[in-house]
């Protein structure tokens, strides 16, 4: 009987037995060995970075004499942390969204939050590595609870938690705390008297700065390290690397060890109900899946079928943007403007393809996962929804595109036959390949396949690749309606993203995905179309980022490109309260960039007839292709210095930034400043702290992306 529903039949009954046994058998091996005193390391991660330096840890512990295992938060499983199985442990975490949980620690996470108990967790040890970006308002939110929790329920900090910003660097702050973590976590997993560090004390004692553990880290990697073999300008691939046979090769990680073994299907019966379940997506009982609450996720999304798809942009340009728009009807989503759609993707079939000719492997073979440690228990790799076949979990599970981590990396070199392939994935790992690194694999934007590609020698085993692959994370894209407006449809646009790259074009995996599956509706001459595709969505909080309670205070908005879409949410939701009435409205100003009026302008006319019936008063466009000199939004925000002002602080409004973090969101964030001290008459340093009192009062907001 299924837990709580009608008893099992078929195929069902089958992958409900098989996943019964492979969990038996692992906690009949597990029963059976004595607890060994170890460090578990648990990673909270969306994009892998957290996960990367878990495996690290996790590897290089063995050279210290330290036994540890690695897991993701969710893996570890909150039910599962205790003082008797779990006495130590090393957290490295990061945030997404604004402020969430990556997707890998959301139960974890969840469960942590909601327990009480002051003594729950005495008895742990435990310190953390929080990676986080100072861009984003909740900056650090989810590290920073852990360990706020973690104490609050008795645990106890063995070594100085440190928080690793983007901005300053993450790799240097992050390789000098784990340098730290040694003795004291081999004092910890002995079980010898810890010395405690309090939260005021890390501000002075375990904690260095991360400006100071920055140049500790940088002018530590400078001291007598070589500087490679080449100067980095000349290099764009991983073919133009000249590796000398006495390359320095100091600070290379330990190769990640495998937690996992594949069980392969031998049942041919077994494998072929595995296999028409995946052919057959989605199945009936997948489209008609439905929560009453609305509370969907990437696991068990809501199928919705797409009513339109239109392209935004002019036919010529090489910007291709999509506006679709979805059917909810049924699935008691409530969604607010700021709020966003996630969308569960699926990777291009070549590059699974070219995954499964480079190692040989039959794509349509079926495997199950169990833990290599017999004394381990956990369910391990639950994204892969195994038993899957090999094309399963590699189209529809595994993260094969992103910019390989030093541990991939690592683990690749050590499958290579060939002497000077290995030679050179091992350089890019090393202290002095670095720089290296950071061209060629970095900003080279390269993936495993590419690497696979230049690598011809290198064939590493299936069950450590899909160990270190991350999960294929799912993507979000602001809602650009208004439940107000459209009911039980919700729409949103998205620019389909092809990079050129030193290895070849690059094509982003979620919007390419969801082109090929919404092209087919677009015909040429309308460019418009009713597609027959549903998308397997979900909703995501846009947390501080939503339309205000009041229209009585001044709005000013800003999104250049598809940063523009949750504004049109925005204003619809504006619209349809002000046409209810009682509410008197403040001035509603909009930012918009694009490149020239007659390609990329998203979303004209919906702007210009909100510009016409007043529920927008300004819209100010900067066109960064039309006319002599680039113009950029910060530019046009600055020609209105006085009125932004009088708008965002005299009359104390809203302001709200949405878009590229990368850039834009700086330089509108300086402009903003700018303009506190030219029209506002501040000094510099109140000029910062008036915006962070706007951002802890939610009067600015941000919601970027990288
Ligand atoms: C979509 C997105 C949202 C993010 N939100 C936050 C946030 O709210 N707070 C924060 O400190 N960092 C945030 N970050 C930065 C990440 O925490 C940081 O890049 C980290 O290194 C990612 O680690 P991971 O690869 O293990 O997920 C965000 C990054 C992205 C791409």
């Amino acid at each position: 009987m299924s837990a709580g529903g009608p008893p099992l039949t078929g195929g069902a009954a089958i992958l409900a037995r098989l996943r019964a046994q492979r969990a038996a058998s692992s906690k009949k091996t597990s029963a059976q060995k004595p607890a060994v005193r170890e460090a578990v390391i648990a990673f909270a991660s969306q994009t892998g970075t957290a996960q990367d330096i878990a495996c690290a840890i996790a590897s290089e512990s063995k050279s210290h004499g330290i036994a540890s295992k690695v897991l993701s938060l969710n893996e570890l499983g909150f039910e599962n942390v205790s003082a008797a199985k779990t006495s130590v442990i090393v957290l490295v975490a990061s945030s997404t969204g604004d402020g969430d949980p990556p997707d890998n620690a959301s139960a974890f996470f969840r469960q942590l939050q909601k327990a009480q108990s002051p003594e729950q967790l005495k008895g742990i040890q435990f310190t953390c590595l929080g990676l986080g970006d100072s861009n984003y308002t909740s900056f650090m939110h989810v590290p920073r609870t852990l360990c706020r929790k973690f104490r609050e329920l008795g645990a106890e900090c063995f070594h100085g938690c440190q928080e690793a910003d983007e901005v300053e660097g993450l790799e240097e702050i992050a390789e000098d705390w784990v340098e730290r973590l040694w003795a004291p976590l081999k004092n910890a997993v002995a079980g010898g008297t810890v010395h405690k560090v309090s939260p005021e004390q890390e501000k002075t004692d375990g904690k260095v700065s991360t400006q100071q553990a920055f140049s500790q880290a940088t002018s530590a990697s400078n001291a007598g390290v070589s500087l490679g073999p080449q100067s980095t300008d000349s290099l764009a691939s991983i073919s133009d690397l000249c590796i000398s046979s006495d390359v320095d090769l100091q600070g290379v990680p330990a190769c990640p060890e495998c937690r996992v073994k594949l069980v392969w299907e031998e049942d041919s019966n077994a494998a072929d109900v595995v296999l028409l379940r995946e052919k057959s997506w989605p199945s009936q009982q997948e489209m008609e899946h439905r929560d009453p609450k609305g509370l969907y996720n990437a696991e068990n999304p809501f199928l919705g079928k797409v009513l339109e798809v239109r392209r935004l942009t002019a036919g010529w340009s090489d910007k291709r943007v999509l506006h679709v728009e979805v059917d909810l009807t049924g699935s008691a989503v409530v969604y607010r403007p700021g709020d966003s759609m996630g969308v569960a993707p699926a990777n291009d079939p070549c590059l699974v393809n070219d995954i499964l000719g480079a190692l040989g492997i039959d794509g349509a073979r079926v495997f199950s996962v169990v833990p290599r440690q017999e004394s381990s228990n956990q369910v391990l790799l639950p994204h892969l929804h195994w038993p899957c076949s090999v094309q399963h979990a590699l189209a529809s599970a595994c993260d094969i595109t992103s910019v390989p981590r030093k541990t991939l990396l690592r683990l690749l070199a050590e499958h290579c036959s060939d002497e000077i392939e290995k030679r050179k994935l091992l350089y890019l790992c090393s202290r002095s390949g670095r720089d290296a690194y950071r061209k060629v694999v970095v900003e080279g934007n390269s993936s495993v396949v590419q690497i696979l590609r230049s690598c011809p020698s290198c064939k590493p085993p299936l069950d450590a690749l899909l160990d270190i692959l991350p999960p294929l994370a799912p993507r979000l894209y602001s809602i650009s309606s208004s439940q107000l407006e459209k009911g039980d449809k919700a729409q949103f646009a998205f620019t389909v993203v092809t990079l050129q790259t030193p290895w070849g074009t690059k094509n982003g995996v979620a919007t390419h995905w969801m082109d090929r599956l919404l092209s087919p509706a677009l015909s040429a001459a309308s460019n418009s179309g009713k597609p027959q595709a549903v998308l397997p969505v979900f909703l995501r909080s846009g947390g501080a980022f939503h339309v205000p309670d009041t229209l009585e205070k001044p709005w000013i908005m800003i999104g250049p490109g598809t940063g523009v879409t949750p504004f049109l949410g925005f204003l619809q939701e504006r619209r349809a309260r002000r046409q209810a009435g009682g509410e008197q409205s403040a001035p509603c100003w909009l930012f918009f960039g694009c490149r020239q009026p007659t390609e990329d302008f998203l979303y004209e006319d919906e702007l210009k007839d909100f510009l016409e019936e007043k529920t927008l008063n300004r819209l100010e466009v900067a066109f960064s292709r039309h006319g002599s000199s680039k113009v950029y939004v910060q530019h046009r925000i600055k020609e209105f210095a006085d009125e932004v002002f009088d708008m965002a602080i005299t009359q104390a409004g809203y302001v709200f930034v949405c878009g590229d973090g990368a850039s834009m969101a700086k330089d509108v964030h300086d402009c903003l400043l700018a303009i506190l001290q030219s029209a506002g008459r501040l000094t510099g340093q109140e000029a910062v702290t008036k915006l962070a009192e706007m951002s802890k009062e939610r009067r600015y907001v941000r919601d970027i992306w990288s």
